[in-house]
């Protein structure tokens, strides 16, 4: 049924170049898999960069003074003071996970007084409750704070966004909304996986670009060597980085003096049509959908009737405001200002993400260019335990859809865990934050499966992965792409001590465990960054388990041929373990089409027919046991095994081990 796959070809991928585009790319079905009976199975394929960077020793113990005094936060903090417009910055700070961006906001609201000290808690921006407990950033966040440089007030709007991989897309929205960018780089750790990744995007985007290197109250901070590798690998002038510690509250002033002059201000066009980019909005069950903007072109005032280009809707703005972070009404706002509008919107898809936002009347003649559709590359089933949660947990995915536009559903049944969905997800860690938010935000209990990639029929052209790590780890790394299928395409040494390896990698491949692989065996120090090449033939099978014969559809896979044997011999053993005994002998088997490669069998569960038999005659014994026989037989015809939930979820979590 499947061919062996001549794995395509060598991705052009000169090293380092931006991030490919995925404009354009196939809007993706939430199928996990489709196998038409003449096609031939293809799946997607990542290309993979692995970037190493030895750890760095030295001890450097420096500590960098403050230029800048000039600047004062403003004790008034009238922060709904109008200010001229080439007095608006409008800024984001990208960064590779961990490197310290949201600390550095925090920093900045303080220091512009933008939030009281009382106010203030840690990782201010990062308020949902999942992003404290992790201490990652999920949803990007805009605040807009004043400013004073010389007597002259400046209002200055951040845009925190997220630095792990799988949220590379909230990234690419709030960088559209800017004229410039903090790229904070960790001086103990250089540059990574997700600072490249994220300083493509924001070049393409033809944004200003700040350097910024953070952490420099560390012993291990090394903020010279790390100029020289940022001005090496990505060709960005570094002789006025700026070096500073976030955490320490070091060379803060230093950052705002460098937004405020460097960063251009937005265009003056408030005389033209309005021309808004909505950039984030979420579900507020009181007031409807409300929509984060950038004013790109015209003003908008309170009472407009504003009109949605792409999908064609109009309503009265009867709110709009400023985020301070909180929100804040106001009655106008011009060209260059970034807001948000209340306008009772109940349907979710009549104000999208990515669309523009002009008058009823005086419309804009041409929408802005949206946003490129995320790729959803990890797919699962979500079932609700109690099933009359099903309209809820529809409800709930619709709500969470709108302030998550990357989440994708598709309505699922199945006869072991009965009606559900099947959702598509940027990344692992996309998935596991959607489905704690789904149990906590609106109390769902849910039952995951196992999560999967989608495999198509025919090879289409697609994108470029990528995805880099660590030169002492280059051996354990290479280990670990062969291992999991990888085609080693390309090391290059891009430092003295830092390596690039490139690899194409199956994605089937990568939703497991790999990116905590790439960690162990790195000590931490490798990351990565991907892309999706397109889908390529390859040597699959459709794994069937059958009980008593009958298949089971929920725990079908789809698994390399090298693989079937070790995935059908250790789904067969775990379900005997898991599937409760009945009264008849249980075929277990797991099953290629209609070659079994796998088989165990439950033993029946004996009534002792024989037990009121004392002595007697032999004929008698055997026609007991035969009567009990032939009772089996026919049991074991009619008889439907049940097999429990657990057995399901078990076998669930084994085959993503095995796989
Ligand atoms: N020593 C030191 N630690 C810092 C500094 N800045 C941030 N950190 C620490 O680094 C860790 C990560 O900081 P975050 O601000 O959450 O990093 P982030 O880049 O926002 O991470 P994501 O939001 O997940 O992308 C936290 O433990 C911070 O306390 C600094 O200047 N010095």
């Amino acid at each position: 049924m499947l061919m062996a796959g001549n794995f395509c070809r060598l991705a052009n991928f000169p090293w380092p170049q931006p991030a490919a585009n995925h404009r354009g790319a196939r809007r993706g079905s939430c199928s996990p898999w489709r196998f038409p009976s003449d096609g031939r199975p293809s799946e997607p394929w990542a290309f993979r960069c692995l970037r190493i960077a030895r750890p760095s020793a030295i001890s450097q113990g420096r500590s960098v003074s403050c230029r800048a005094s000039e600047i004062t936060a403003d004790p008034g903090q009238d922060r709904l003071m109008k200010v001229p417009i080439a007095n608006i910055r409008n800024f984001c700070i990208i960064a590779h996970i961990d490197h310290g961006k949201s600390t550095l906001a925090d920093k900045l609201l303080q220091l512009t007084g933008t939030i009281q000290k009382r106010e203030m808690k840690e990782q201010f921006l990062d308020n949902m409750d999942l992003e404290r407990e992790r201490g990652i950033t999920i949803k990007l966040q805009a605040a807009r704070m004043r400013y004073v440089l010389e007597s002259e007030p400046y209002c200055l709007n951040l845009i925190d966004t997220p630095g792990h991989v799988d949220f590379s897309y909230e990234v690419s929205r709030s960088l559209a909304a800017c004229e410039g960018a903090l790229l904070v780089v960790d001086a103990s750790q250089g540059v990574e996986a997700q600072t490249l990744a994220n300083v493509y995007l924001a070049l393409e985007n033809n944004l200003e670009i700040i350097p910024v290197l953070n952490k420099i109250d560390l012993p291990g901070a090394e903020p010279d060597r790390v100029s020289r590798d940022i001005e090496e690998i990505i060709g960005l002038d570094c002789s006025d980085a700026i070096h500073c510690s976030a955490k320490e509250g070091i060379g803060i002033t230093d950052i705002l003096n460098a937004i405020i002059t460097r960063i251009p201000p937005p265009k003056d066009t408030a005389g033209s049509p309005l021309r808004a980019l909505i950039f984030d909005s979420y579900y507020d069950p009181y007031k409807g959908v409300i929509v984060y903007f950038r004013i790109v072109d015209g003003t908008i005032k309170k009472g407009d009737r504003i009109y949605f280009m792409a999908s064609g809707k109009d309503y009265v703005a009867d709110e709009i405001g400023v985020l301070s972070p909180n929100q804040l009404p106001v009655n106008e706002l011009y060209s260059g200002e970034v807001g948000y509008i209340s306008a009772s919107i109940r349907s979710v898809a009549d104000a999208r993400v990515g669309d523009t936002i002009t008058h009823f009347r005086r419309r804009a003649e041409s929408s802005l260019p949206g946003y490129e559709e995320a790729r959803s590359m990890v797919f699962c089933g979500l079932f609700p335990v109690d099933a009359d949660q099903f309209p809820e947990l529809r409800d709930a995915l619709e709500k969470l859809q709108l302030n998550d536009a990357a989440l994708k559903f598709e309505p699922e049944s199945s006869s072991a865990m009965g009606f559900g969905f099947r959702c598509g997800f940027l990344g692992l860690l996309h998935m596991e934050i959607v489905q704690e938010r789904l149990e906590r935000e609106y109390n769902l209990t849910l039952i995951t499966t196992a999560p999967s990639v989608v495999y198509r029929v025919n090879c289409i052209n697609g994108d470029t992965i990528e995805m880099l790590t660590p030169k002492e780890y280059i051996g354990s790394l290479m280990e670990l792409g062969q291992e999991r299928r990888g085609e080693f395409k390309q090391m290059n040494f891009i430092t003295e001590n830092r390596a690039s390896i490139i690899y194409e990698l199956p994605l089937a491949e990568m939703v497991g465990d790999f990116f905590d692989q790439l960690k162990s065996r790195s000590k931490g120090y490798a990351s990565m960054e991907y892309t999706f090449v397109g889908y390529r033939e390859s040597e699959l099978v459709k794994l069937d388990i059958h009980i008593n014969g009958e298949p089971v559809e929920p725990l079908a896979t789809i698994v390399h041929k090298d693989k079937a044997y070790a995935v059908g011999r250790a789904l067969t053993q775990k379900l005997k373990e898991l599937i409760p005994r009945q009264m008849f002998k249980l075929p277990i088997q797991a099953c290629i089409g209609s070659k079994v490669i796998a088989s165990e069998s439950l033993s029946a569960i004996r009534k002792d027919v024989l037990s009121k038999c004392y002595g007697g005659d032999i004929t008698r014994k055997k026609k007991l046991l035969k009567k009990q026989a032939e009772g089996k037989k026919r049991m074991k015809a009619i008889g439907k095994v049940e097999v429990p939930q657990e057995a399901f979820m078990a076998v669930l979590r084994l085959e993503k081990e095995v796989i």
